[in-house]
């Protein structure tokens, strides 16, 4: 092979970072490592402590993991009692007192609840300069991508970035919850002006309209919207909000914090977790699973040709070839996530309102097939559900909200909970989180360049 060959250098150095950087399943056996930090039995390897949120999917009896149907609790108090007083009168908003709730451990009075809409009013417009020089400048096709960029550049107009005082850091997670709803509408602005070739709308955010309501009064090229789609958002929002601290972007959000680091620093990692197609952003990869089956499927009210297409999924041999069926499936629910058992409910409200009940029927029937053909592929003892990921995009859908802003409005429930996080690992715990890794390679000897 000729030295100077680049895509020939390019190849070698493949081969070579794939052989010298595959540790073998038996080596994972060998040391009894804890594969995604799970024990045998599938439960998780408990590694920290929470008053935000408790999310449960299971019992242990007797050493045994027993399914049991989903349960999801902020502060100890129940997802389903929360839901309950979601309303549709103007103004009549969940998602603020939500955040309230999860960040400060207790339901807001009237007159907290107030002061805590009138500093979001205050924070949620950008910096002078800043929708110019960070979102229309450095358009991105993925909001999340610019979100996470954005996040970090709001490091530049803190006067006190580094302060870990915990005044300082409420602030900044106040701030940081107000502004992420503008910079994901902004930057959907920008990616549909700069990208899809459309007008550019940056309509300022209000006072006195909720998240949900600014949100949708933002993206929306003539600010309108229902008052059933605000309090549906709004009631999605709340769903989000936070997920204990095990998830993905949770747990990170305590990693990066227990070394000291900044508020921006810590919340625009999360954003990264969020992103993955594992973890939030599987609501954008249903969609896209759907259209690709309605592209594939000749008949989708035939139940052969859609089991055919969902084996194909588990096969790798359709959509995105990884194997798995995105929306089902879940680290701790067994039976049901709470969070879908709502959405569903209100995804079927919408689709009769909209006389789109085929489409909602496709989606119960990729749950019901999907779950068999799961349970035939891993093993009936596999206990799995649709999670919350498979019918939000559909309730977003039905609001008419465009795709690329399913897991940034996750995001923008999630930033919450990331913040409440945040501030308990400051709070409770200064010792740095470390664990350990077995080193599998052998000691070797340096050898000088000219002799390699
Ligand atoms: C907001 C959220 O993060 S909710 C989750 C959103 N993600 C998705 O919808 C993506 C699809 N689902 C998945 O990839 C998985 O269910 C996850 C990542 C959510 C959880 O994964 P795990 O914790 O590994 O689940 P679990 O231990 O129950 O899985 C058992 C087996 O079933 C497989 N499996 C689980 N769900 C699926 C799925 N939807 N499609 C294909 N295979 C699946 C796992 O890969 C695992 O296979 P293995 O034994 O060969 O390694
Ligand atoms: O708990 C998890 O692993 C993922 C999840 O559902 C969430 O973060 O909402």
């Amino acid at each position: 092979m000729d030295y100077c060959d680049i895509q020939a250098t390019n190849q070698q150095l493949v081969t070579m970072a794939m052989q010298n950087n595959t540790i073998s399943k038996d080596d994972f056996k060998k040391y009894n490592i804890k594969h995604g930090l799970r024990n045998s039995n599938g439960t998780g390897v408990l590694v920290g402590i929470t008053g935000i949120c408790n999310v449960e999917g299971y019992t242990i009896e007797d050493g045994v993991k027993v399914p049991q149907e989903g349960r999801l609790y902020y502060r100890g108090i129940d997802i389903y009692n929360i839901v309950r007083h979601s309303d549709r009168r103007p103004g009549k908003r969940l998602f603020e007192e939500t955040m309230f709730l999860l960040l400060f451990g207790q339901l807001p009075t009237a007159c907290e609840l107030e002061s805590f809409n009138a500093m979001l009013d205050e924070y949620r417009n950008l910096p002078a300069g800043y929708t110019e020089n960070m979102i229309l400048k450095i358009p991105s096709h993925d909001i999340m991508n610019k979100l996470q960029r954005s996040i970090l550049v709001l490091y530049s107009h803190d006067d006190r970035p580094d302060d870990l005082d915990m005044e300082n850091l409420v602030l900044q997670c106040i701030k940081l919850i107000a502004r992420v709803p503008t910079i994901i509408s902004y930057g959907f602005q920008a990616k549909r002006h700069y990208f899809d070739h459309q007008s550019l709308f940056i309509h300022p955010p209000q006072n006195n309209l909720g998240t949900a309501e600014n949100i949708l009064y933002m993206i929306r090229s003539d600010n309108k919207y229902t008052e059933t789609e605000a309090a549906t958002l709004d009631l999605a929002l709340v769903l989000h909000a936070d997920h204990g601290g095990g998830n993905n972007s949770a747990f990170a959000t305590h990693v990066v914090s227990s070394s000291g680091t900044d508020t921006y620093s810590a919340i625009s990692t999360a954003v990264g977790c969020l992103k993955g197609p594992k973890h939030g952003g599987a609501n954008i990869r249903v969609r896209e699973m759907m259209l690709d089956l309605n592209a594939n499927v000749d008949n989708i009210e035939d139940e052969a040709q859609l089991r055919d297409y969902l084996q194909k999924l588990i096969n790798r041999e359709a959509y995105d070839r990884s194997g798995l069926i995105y929306g089902i499936g879940h680290a701790v629910y067994t039976k049901s996530d709470p969070r879908s058992v709502v959405l569903k409910d209100k995804a079927r409200e919408l689709a009769a309102e909209k006389g789109k009940m085929n489409l909602f029927n496709l989606y119960e029937s990729v749950e019901r097939i999907g779950i068999e053909l799961l349970k035939k592929a891993k093993g009936e003892h596999l206990d799995i559900c649709a999670n919350v990921d498979l019918y939000s995009g559909l309730v977003y859908q039905l609001l008419d909200i465009p795709q690329e802003l399913y897991t940034p409005l996750f995001a923008v429930a999630r930033v919450a909970g990331w913040c409440a996080h945040r501030i308990e690992q400051v709070m409770s715990d200064n010792k740095i989180i470390r664990p350990a890794y077995v080193c599998v390679s052998h000691e070797k000897e340096y050898i000088a360049l000219d002799n390699r």
